[in-house]
């Protein structure tokens, strides 16, 4: 079997997001459980205003296009904060997913996060969770990060980052670099992505060999728990109607083919 994908995707202007995204890079390669590849988004301002901003030349990281995304089944997209939200060169990309939205192409792919601001109350959390809506009307899987490093538990120095996945703060003028605290975060973050794609990959593979092998896939079969749902199987109280006459309500759609119960599915197997 292919090893699963990971793409780490990002934009930088200053190159603070781009130094966190070798971190995390390094951390999702460490396992060897995943393939990964990285990618930035494309810069859509013109370079007269690029030049007044100061902003450093690209490195030479290819470019992510639309289609090439739905290649990957679990992405870690990073980005500065502008204004507490995304950069608009992060929205402008996700602005050209409808195709892929509209035939599901990203239903069921895992995506975490990881930010820059300049100061450090400048929108560090807000700038993930603004963005979450993107990854929902996908129906992406978001995997934050938690807090898998002491450093996060640290109060006598400036650390970005939080639950929501690895940070640094750039200084209001650019220039402070990521530190090696930061670094270590991103670090653990890719590994511990890269291991929840790995486990997914795993139930999914099982699944279609069970199918293949013309077996019922466990993850389809009506689980036990679902019983009240499906009005079946249930203990009459004295109250209840005869079956005939209750009236159906939205009965659920065949679980096989309903991209929702699959994800359920998954996650439940992978608990
Ligand atoms: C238009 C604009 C808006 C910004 N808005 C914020 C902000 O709301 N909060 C903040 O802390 N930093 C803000 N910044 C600073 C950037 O987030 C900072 O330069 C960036 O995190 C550095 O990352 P980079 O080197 O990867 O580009 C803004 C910068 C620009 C150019």
């Amino acid at each position: 079997m292919a090893k699963p994908k990971v793409f780490v995707i990002y934009y930088s202007t200053y190159g603070h997001v781009h130094t966190l995204a070798q971190s995390v890079m390094k951390g999702v390669s460490k396992s060897g459980d995943v393939d990964v590849e990285m990618y930035q988004f494309a810069e859509t301002l013109p370079d007269d205003i690029l030049e007044k901003m100061h902003a450093v030349p690209k490195p030479n990281v290819p470019i992510i296009d639309v289609d090439k995304i739905s290649e990957a089944d679990g992405v870690l997209i990073g980005f500065p904060t502008r204004f507490g939200t995304a950069p608009a060169q992060v929205k402008a990309f996700f602005d050209a997913t409808g195709k892929l939205w509209s035939s599901g192409a990203l239903v069921g792919k895992c995506a975490g996060l990881f930010f820059a601001t300049g100061s450090q109350h400048g929108g560090q959390e807000s700038t993930v969770y603004s963005f979450l809506p993107h990854l929902a009307h996908h129906g992406m899987i978001y995997v934050p990060l938690g807090y898998p490093s002491p450093y996060m538990f640290e109060n006598d120095s400036v650390i970005g980052g939080s639950a929501w996945g690895a940070g640094t703060v750039a200084g209001s003028d650019g220039s402070l670099q990521p530190n090696y605290k930061e670094l270590d975060i991103a670090e653990i973050q890719g590994e511990k992505f890269a291991s929840v794609v790995a486990k997914l990959a795993t139930v999914s593979s099982n699944k279609d060999q069970k199918v293949a092998a013309g077996g019922v896939p466990e993850a389809d079969a009506v689980p036990k728990e679902s019983a009240v749902e499906h009005n079946t199987a249930v203990e009459p109280s004295a109250n209840a109607k005869p079956a005939a006459e209750i009236a159906p309500t939205n009965p659920p759609a065949p679980a096989s083919k309903n991209p929702i119960r699959r994800l359920i599915n998954k996650l439940k197997n992978a608990l």
